[in-house]
């Protein structure tokens, strides 16, 4: 089923619920940073957002740094526009991230 691209209001309104989540300037994206306690606590994260993305068919940018993992999502079915979809992820990892010790 196709997703439409949400429009910048409804972007900006649906990231009021989602602190720490943003829309770099001048991108089509969402992105999020999450810092952890240990590389090793950044790599099973990492495994996690994985697990998720294939369930969800919604696969995200997804860098692993020394102690964080980064996210940025768009729909490419939607032609690299923000869907509902990259919502959708983004509050399952919210779901997960306090487990992960992420902040
Ligand atoms: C064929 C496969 O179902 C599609 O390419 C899925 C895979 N993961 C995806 N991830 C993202 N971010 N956007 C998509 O449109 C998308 N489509």
């Amino acid at each position: 089923m196709p997703v439409e691209p949400l429009s910048q209001k409804d972007i900006e309104d649906r990231l009021r619920e989602l602190p720490g989540w943003s829309l770099p300037d001048g991108e089509e994206r969402l992105a999020r940073t999450y810092r952890l306690t240990s590389h090793f606590a950044a790599t099973a994260m990492v495994i996690h957002i994985a697990q998720i993305q294939d369930e969800l068919n919604h696969h995200s940018e997804l860098t692993l740094g020394y102690n964080t993992v980064a996210l940025t999502v768009n729909s490419h079915d939607a032609g690299g526009r923000v869907t509902e979809k990259d919502f959708e992820l983004a509050h399952r990892v919210e779901a997960i991230a306090p487990g992960h010790g992420a902040g």
